[in-house]
C-alpha cells in the first residue's frame, strides 16, 4: 500500500506530466488508498508546499546536484523536491526522517543506484542547511525577490506596478501560507447556531467567520462526516461574498452563468430556502454532474443544469438575478491552487478578460428590467475586475454599479472598496483574493 510520501510523488508527477490540478490528483490517490486523516493532511502539506516553493527548492537542489537537473527523471526530481521541502520548511519533521524516507522511496521506485543519488544530495543539503545560498548569482533585484517568494518574475513585477512593493510582498507571502478551509453550514438542514452548538457538543474546535453561516475548524477532518450528511460544504468565504452581494430571494428566477462545480449555485439555493428556480450553465457534462451531485447531497432541488456556452445563451423571459462568476486567472487563490502560478502567462490574462467581457455583455441581455447582475472573479488583476466593469459601464450607460454597502450588513463594510465593489487581496482580513461588483439598471 502506498504511504504519504509515495502518494505525494505520484500526485506531483500527474501535475507536472499530465497537467492535472493538484487537488484532483490527490483526491484520486486518496480514493484508491486508505490513509489515516493525519497522513492525508501531511500528504497535502508536502504536495502543496512543494508546488508553492518549487523555485526555491530547485534552486537549493541545484547547488548540491552537479549534473543537468533539467534532464533528471521526473520521479527522482520530485522525491528530491519533497525531501528538500521537508528539510527547508517543515521543522517538525526530523532531518533524518526527511532524508531516509526519501531514500527508501527512491530505492523502491527507481532502484538502488538512484536511491544512492537521493541519499547523497539530501544528506548534503541536510548537513549544510545553515549555509544554503538563497540568492541568484548575477541576478537582478527582481530575480532575487522572485526567488525569495518563489513566484514567477512577470507576476511579481505586475503586482509591484499595480499595488506597490510592500503590498506585492504581502500578497506573495500570503500565497505561500496554508490556506484556511472554511465550511458553509447548510441552513436547509440546520440553523447555523444550532449546528455550531452541535459541533461544540462533539468537542470540535472551530473559529467563527464574519459570515454567520460559516465555520473554520481547527482540523479539516473533524467536519468530514458532515460533508457526507450534506450538513456542510466546503467554500471559501471570499467566494461566498459574491452570493451575498447578489442577495437572491425565495421564489426568484436566478441564472448562474459559469456554475461548476456548483459552490455558488448551491449557496444561492440555500439562501433562497430552496424555493424558486436556478439555471446553472457550464461547458462540460462532467462538471455539470458535479453540480447535480453536490445539490443532491445538500438536499437542493431547484437547480437545473444546462450545458451551454454562456456567451451565447439566451432566455426570452429573462432572470431576476444573474451571477457571473467568470473564468479567470485565479491570481487571488494561488495559495489554494499551488501549481497555478507556474502555469499562468500574460497571454492567459488577455484572453480571459476578453471572454469575461463577452460574458458580461450577454448577462446584460438576459437581465429583467429591475434585475441585478453580480460579476465576480477570484483574480486580483484590474483588467479582469474594476477596469472591465468600467469599460462595460462606459459602453452601457443604462447600467450602474450599486454599492455593496447598500446590500451587505455592517460587519462586511470593511471589505467594500470606496467605489462600491468588493475587492480583496490575499491574506487581507484572512480572505482569499477576490472581486465582486453588483450592477443594476439606472432608474
Ligand atoms: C470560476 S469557475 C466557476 C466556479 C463556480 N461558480 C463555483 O462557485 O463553484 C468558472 C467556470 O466557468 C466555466 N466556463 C468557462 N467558459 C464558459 C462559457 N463560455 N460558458 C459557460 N461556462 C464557462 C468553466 O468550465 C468553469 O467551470
Amino acid at each position: 500500500m502506498m504511504k504519504a510520501r509515495e502518494i505525494a510523488v505520484q500526485a506531483l508527477r500527474e501535475v507536472e506530466v499530465n497537467h492535472a490540478k493538484s487537488d484532483t490528483a490527490l483526491n484520486h490517490f486518496f480514493s484508491i488508498t486508505a490513509l489515516e486523516p493525519v497522513d492525508r493532511a501531511f500528504t497535502m502539506q508536502i504536495v502543496y508546499g512543494t508546488l508553492r516553493e518549487k523555485m526555491k527548492i530547485d534552486h537549493v537542489i541545484k547547488q548540491f546536484y552537479r549534473h543537468d537537473y533539467d534532464k533528471m527523471d521526473i520521479d527522482v526530481k520530485n522525491i528530491l523536491r519533497i525531501g528538500a521541502y521537508q528539510l527547508l520548511f517543515l521543522s517538525k519533521v526530523p532531518r533524518w526522517a526527511a532524508v531516509n524516507e526519501s531514500v527508501e522511496l527512491a530505492k523502491k521506485l527507481k532502484g538502488q543506484f538512484l536511491g544512492n543519488l537521493v541519499n547523497g544530495v539530501l544528506r548534503n543539503i541536510s548537513n549544510n542547511l545553515e549555509s544554503v545560498d538563497f540568492s541568484i548569482q548575477g541576478g537582478t533585484f527582481a530575480d532575487q525577490i522572485a526567488l525569495k517568494y518563489s513566484h514567477p518574475r512577470w507576476l511579481l513585477e505586475r503586482w509591484i506596478s499595480t499595488y506597490g512593493f510592500l503590498e506585492a510582498q504581502n500578497i506573495m507571502e500570503a500565497n505561500n501560507l496554508i490556506p484556511r478551509i472554511a465550511f458553509r453550514i447548510n441552513r436547509l438542514k440546520n440553523a447555523p447556531e444550532k449546528f455550531q452548538q452541535k459541533l461544540l457538543a462533539e468537542n470540535v474546535t472551530f473559529r467563527k467567520s464574519i459570515l454567520p453561516d460559516f465555520v473554520i475548524p481547527d482540523r479539516f477532518f473533524d467536519l468530514e462526516p458532515f460533508l457526507s450528511t450534506g450538513e456542510v460544504s466546503v467554500q471559501s468565504e471570499a467566494q461566498a461574498l459574491a452570493c451575498r452581494l447578489l442577495n437572491p430571494q425565495p421564489g426568484q428566477k436566478v441564472l448562474d452563468m459559469c456554475a461548476a462545480p456548483g459552490g455558488k449555485s448551491t449557496y444561492l439555493a440555500e439562501m433562497m430556502a430552496n424555493a424558486g428556480q436556478i439555471t446553472s450553465l457550464d461547458l462540460y457534462d462532467n462538471k455539470l454532474e458535479d453540480i447535480d451531485r453536490l445539490a443532491s447531497a445538500l438536499g437542493i432541488d431547484i437547480i437545473s443544469t444546462i450545458k451551454h456556452d454562456a456567451t451565447r445563451f439566451s432566455h426570452e423571459e429573462g432572470f431576476d438575478a444573474i451571477l457571473l462568476d467568470a473564468p479567470c486567472t485565479g491570481t487571488g487563490v494561488l495559495s489554494r491552487r499551488a501549481e497555478l502560478r507556474w502555469r499562468l502567462s500574460e497571454a492567459d490574462l488577455a484572453a480571459l478578460s476578453n471572454l469575461q467581457y463577452q460574458l458580461l455583455e450577454n448577462a446584460a441581455k438576459m437581465a429583467k428590467p429591475d434585475a441585478a447582475i453580480v460579476y465576480s472573479t477570484c483574480s486580483i488583476e484590474p483588467e479582469e475586475n474594476q477596469v472591465l466593469i468600467e469599460k462595460f459601464l462606459n459602453a452601457h450607460p443604462e447600467w450602474q454599479l450599486q454599492s455593496a454597502i447598500e446590500i451587505l450588513p455592517d460587519e462586511f463594510h470593511e471589505v467594500v472598496h470606496d467605489k462600491g465593489y468588493i475587492s480583496l487581496l490575499p491574506g487581507k482580513n484572512g480572505f482569499d483574493g477576490a472581486f465582486s461588483a453588483r450592477l443594476v439598471r439606472k432608474a
